[in-house]
């Protein structure tokens, strides 16, 4: 499979392009271009130094990197982040702590997020009076139950 180019522009000439870690990610992973200290419960705009030119067509996403949620609760606020192909500005990262005790402290170069790139439909969106009927039909919200069989609501 050929990989799609995408056009990179490096704000921060200091910084790598963004890369995959192995053969087969999805995600492309994301640096931050200054040192932050985020309190517990912060958020702060984080600069990656990159702009791009997606083609039409595609999105970037920026998503969390699993490791930093399960270790010291760090997260992308708006997750995951769209970045329009339009989009020309720095790609930033809203990081949150989500750690209710511990500050974390980030260096310059760590790895903050990954950026998936994904095609993209353009929806024409044709006014109905009435939809088609599914097999869901307006059930949702957990309208199939919880966790298991045990914790279906009892109306069911
Ligand atoms: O995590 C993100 C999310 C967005 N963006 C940039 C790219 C995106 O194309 C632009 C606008 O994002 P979005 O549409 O989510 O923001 P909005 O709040 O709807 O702002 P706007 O009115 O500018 O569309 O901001 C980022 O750099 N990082």
């Amino acid at each position: 499979m050929r990989d799609l180019d995408i056009q990179v522009l490096r704000l921060d000439p200091g910084l790598p392009l963004p890369a995959y870690a192995h053969p087969g990610d999805a995600g492309a992973d994301l640096l931050t271009a200054v040192d932050v200290t985020l309190a517990p419960g912060e958020r702060v705009l984080v600069p990656t130094g990159l702009a791009v030119a997606l083609p039409e067509g595609y999105v970037a996403l920026v998503h969390p990197r699993s490791g930093l949620a399960a270790r010291h609760g760090l997260s992308v606020l708006n997750t995951p982040g769209t970045v329009d192909a339009g989009y020309r500005g720095e790609i930033k990262v809203l990081l949150v702590n989500l750690d209710p005790r511990e500050p974390i402290t980030l260096r310059r170069g760590d790895r903050i997020a990954q950026l998936v790139v994904q095609r993209v439909e353009r929806a024409a969106f044709v006014e109905v009076d009435r939809l088609p009927g599914s097999a869901r039909g307006a059930g949702g919200y957990g309208s199939t139950g919880g966790f298991g069989p045990d914790t279906r609501p009892s109306e069911e």
